[in-house]
């Protein structure tokens, strides 16, 4: 089918004077003002993967928190051990062994030695640590060993080497000193942070929380994927979609799919939700039909305003605040083309969601690059054509047209070709915006 540009009347486009259309910044400005940092909560540390830390973490000691053998071996004194060869080894006696975890250590004496395991405090007296293949382990061979003996009574070792003093022990505080700042706020917490909480002795940790965001879809046509279509019905794609983009900007999204277009039924699963919510996204019902009841139940609401943008796809939308309290729960009532309602989601619900974590990148990253094909975009309002980005030569290809249904073109696309307002021709060759979307 040919599709119209350039033009006024198509649906998409039809503006009756007066009627005011809002920018993309000006819309997005509006999304944002009064959106901020959510406040900042204890966690448990695997729950607290991904967020940024909203205190400046100090170890309460030092780390190691005493002197440990690197190397299973024996703990000895390094004069014992001074000439020693692989012909003439210094012969120890063993006066006992220490496991990593051990709490009563014997001590070295002179002539005398300890065995000594990975991680296993240093014993009082001794100065190194003799590796476990530079002796005979214990077995009264001479011979170097590749492992220990099992431990007799009267054990003898021949070490075969001298040992330098602080030979394979790792000193107390050689990683952290107590009252050290390990890690300052704002970090994100990513495995090794976590590990390092966990290793200094923390269980909890104080961060901004990621936003629990409810996504939910409307749509009496809609169908939960696997269930049987009826005629006329659809699968319920978008509730997919923007939860696994929620998901992706960092927050905690929870799916409520299919809700029908019934005002009482919307109203009571919204009211349901408001509970676990930071912020409510809808999908579907805010254009002009005469099932549109997302703007219908909305309207109920004072903090709710709905209007149309100079956007293509992404041009009804709705947003505001639901609920009670000062501030209510934000909400963005996205169109229900899937498309629109990803392409806006891209571009004002993730700052939303990137905001409340506290995020430096609030949006998603923009280049220049070298549009391959022609393009061609309707008068006065700003184009997001789908996109294949190559950074390697900085060129984008368009992928599939601009229609707000294509999601297999959609899923092949990895970025987003901005046409400017007042552009309705691109010819090929010619550089153009791109917002990036992947990670
Ligand atoms: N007379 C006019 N008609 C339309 C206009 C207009 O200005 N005047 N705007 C068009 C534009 S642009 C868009 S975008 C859509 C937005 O419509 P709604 O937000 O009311 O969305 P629905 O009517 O509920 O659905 C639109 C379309 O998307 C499909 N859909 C809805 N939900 C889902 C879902 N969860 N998964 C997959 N697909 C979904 C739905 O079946 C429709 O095909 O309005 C235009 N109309
Ligand atoms: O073009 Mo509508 O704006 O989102 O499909």
């Amino acid at each position: 089918m040919t599709e119209q540009h350039g033009v006024a009347a198509d649906a998409c486009g039809a503006q009756a004077p007066g009627d005011r259309h809002w920018t993309v910044d000006e819309h997005l400005a509006d999304v944002l003002s009064g959106v901020a940092p959510l406040p900042a909560i204890e966690l448990q540390l695997l729950d607290a993967q991904g967020c940024r830390l909203a205190e400046d973490v100090v170890a309460g000691g030092d780390l190691p928190a005493f002197d440990n053998s690197s190397m299973d071996g024996y703990a000895v004194r390094t004069t014992d051990t001074v000439g020693a060869t692989a012909r003439y080894p210094s012969v120890l006696t063993v006066v006992g062994e220490i496991a990593a975890g051990a709490g009563e250590l014997p001590k070295v004496g002179p002539g005398q030695a300890a065995r000594i395991m990975t991680g296993a405090p240093m014993p009082p007296g001794a100065e190194a640590v003799a590796p476990v293949e530079w002796t005979d382990g214990g077995s009264g061979s001479g011979q170097a060993a590749d492992t220990m003996a099992p431990p007799v009574a009267g054990e003898e070792v021949r070490v075969r080497q001298e040992v330098a003093a602080g030979a394979h022990i790792r000193r107390r505080g050689s990683d952290i000193r107590a009252g050290e700042t390990v890690l300052t706020a704002d970090t994100r917490l990513g495995p090794t942070q976590l590990g390092l909480l966990a290793a200094i002795g923390r269980g909890t940790v104080r961060v901004r929380p990621r936003p629990r965001v409810v996504v939910l879809s409307t749509g009496s046509e809609l169908v939960q994927p696997g269930e049987p279509v009826g005629p006329g019905q659809i699968s319920d794609s978008n509730s997919f979609t923007l939860t696994a983009a929620a998901q992706q900007a960092g927050a905690i999204a929870y799916r409520v799919g299919g809700v029908p277009d019934d005002a009482a039924v919307l109203r009571g699963v919204l009211e349901d939700q408001l509970g676990r919510a930071d912020l409510i996204v809808t999908s579907g019902g805010v254009s002009v039909g005469a099932y549109d009841v997302v703007k219908e139940v909305f309207a109920d609401y004072a903090g709710m305003d709905f209007r149309k943008l100079k956007m293509q796809p992404g041009k009804p939308q709705g947003f505001g605040r639901i609920g009670d309290g000062a501030a209510g729960i934000p909400l963005l009532a996205l169109p229900g083309n899937p498309v629109s309602a990803y392409i806006s989601f891209e571009l004002f619900v993730r700052p939303v969601i990137r905001t409340m974590l506290g995020a430096p990148d609030v949006h998603r990253p923009r280049v220049r690059a070298l549009c391959t094909g022609a393009l061609r975009s309707p008068v006065g309002r700003r184009q997001f054509l789908r996109g294949w980005y190559t950074a390697a030569d900085g060129r984008v290809e368009p992928v599939g047209g601009e229609s707000s249904h294509l999601v297999g073109a959609l899923a092949r696309s990895n970025c987003l070709i901005v046409v400017p307002e007042e552009t309705v021709a691109v010819p090929a060759g010619e550089r153009v915006e791109v917002v990036l979307l992947t990670d």
